[in-house]
């Protein structure tokens, strides 16, 4: 049956890699023999100066309306200086928020040959399988009051709120990847200074009853940093509230060597699915053919796998950037010596070159999730 796949590029950057995404798609459903029926739609800024806001209600029902959804990047120095209430970040919080997307999974796997791209030793980050699952529906990110007030607007609150429920479901998810992984779970947070997080630790502590198999740590958020640079190597499934888990993403990029490795997938409780890279809209490189397209791919895998039932054709997809990356093949953002730097579309076009050919299994293959 043909799958209906919204396709949101949104800005800078995610114009050029949500092109690798279609690529890949397509050489997916030429190999396995599927076909996809591919729409697009504006998000962020690009929908701000289509629609005149972040989220237009066709761009919602599209979503609302597919089997998955792959979603580029958002923002912008044009928009920087909007209200935060118009900016197009605010597009993405909302999508997430109506299509109840509270489960991100963010896996950060080693890739050999990636190795010395990573600013870290090769010995420290050679050995990496995590997945950081992030609550992604709540916290300071939507509990309000979130302004300023005061006579002279000097006075500014933020709220972190967070319901048993939203945290009792994503502590459930994260439990139930650690089992299916290797049975470790660190659930970071901050207990020694917020109340939220003490509840947090408390639901944590609760659940992992029903899990005899998982053996649980709780880490503060900032010794978590620290652990994620000198051993990256000790965590398997990683979870946390939301900005912990967007900051403690980032950071866990540079195992890789660059934000440009790290796909996500945001899962609602009824199975819908949003596919986007960590990374930005990178405006610095926008437009230049330098952006790494592999994020964005490797989203599309993920898709594959997680809401279409496609675990194989997925895998082809992961195989396919592993190829090219043990052919020494990178973009600018991977310095590594002796490799061929290509653009953007030479990226896309090596990748899905190797998934329409079915590129061998490696003894050292990459796992996600
Ligand atoms: N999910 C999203 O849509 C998302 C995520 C993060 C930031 N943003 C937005 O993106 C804009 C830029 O933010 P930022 O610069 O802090 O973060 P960013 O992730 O866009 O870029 C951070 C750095 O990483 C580099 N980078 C990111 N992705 C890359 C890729 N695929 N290939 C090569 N290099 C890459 C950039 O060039 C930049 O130097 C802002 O408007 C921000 O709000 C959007
Ligand atoms: C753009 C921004 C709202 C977003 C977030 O903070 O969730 C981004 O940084 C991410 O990691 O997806
Ligand atoms: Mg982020």
């Amino acid at each position: 049956m043909k799958k209906k796949i919204a396709i949101l590029p949104g800005d800078g950057i995610g114009r050029e890699i949500a092109s690798g995404a279609a690529a890949a798609l397509e050489a997916v459903g030429k190999r396995f023999g599927h076909e996809f029926e591919l729409e697009y739609a504006d998000i962020g800024g690009a929908a701000i100066d289509s629609h005149g806001t972040p989220l237009p209600e066709s761009t919602l029902a599209l979503a609302k309306n597919s089997d998955a959804i792959l979603l580029g990047a958002v923002g912008g120095l044009k928009w920087d200086s909007l209200p935060s209430a118009e900016r197009p970040e605010r597009g993405l919080l909302a999508i997430r928020k109506e299509l109840g997307l509270f489960a991100n999974l963010r896996p950060i796997p080693s890739f050999k040959t990636l190795v010395q791209s990573s600013p870290l030793k090769p010995e420290i980050a050679g050995n990496v399988n995590m997945l950081i699952v992030r609550e992604l529906t709540g916290g300071l990110y939507f509990g309000k009051p979130s302004e300023r007030r005061g006579d002279n607007n000097e006075v500014v609150v933020d709220t972190l709120q967070y319901t048993r429920a939203e945290i009792e479901r994503i502590v459930v998810k994260a439990f139930e990847f650690a089992k299916a992984r290797d049975g470790r779970l660190t659930s970071v947070d901050k207990a020694n200074v917020l109340e939220s997080s003490r509840m947090w630790r408390e639901i944590v502590n609760e659940k992992a009853a029903d899990y005899p198999d998982v053996t649980v740590d709780h880490m503060y958020v900032d010794a978590a940093a620290m652990k994620l640079i000198s051993n990256p190597g000790q965590f398997d499934v990683i979870v946390t509230e939301n900005l912990f888990g967007d900051i403690l993403s980032d950071e866990a990029s540079m195992i890789t060597g660059s934000l440009g490795m790290l796909p996500s997938a945001s899962l609602s409780e009824s199975g819908l699915g949003l596919y986007e890279p960590v990374h930005g809209s990178a405006p610095d490189i926008a437009g230049q053919n330098k952006a790494n397209p592999l994020a964005m791919i490797l989203s599309t895998a993920l898709m594959l796998k997680y809401s279409l039932d496609m675990r194989l054709e997925g895998e082809s997809i992961e195989r396919a950037v592993q190829s090219v990356l043990n052919d020494g093949y990178c973009t600018p953002d991977l310095q590594m010596e002796g490799s061929t730097v290509v653009g953007t579309d030479k990226m896309i076009e090596l990748v899905i070159e190797r998934v329409a050919d079915d590129a061998p299994a490696y003894a050292d293959e990459v796992v996600y999730m």
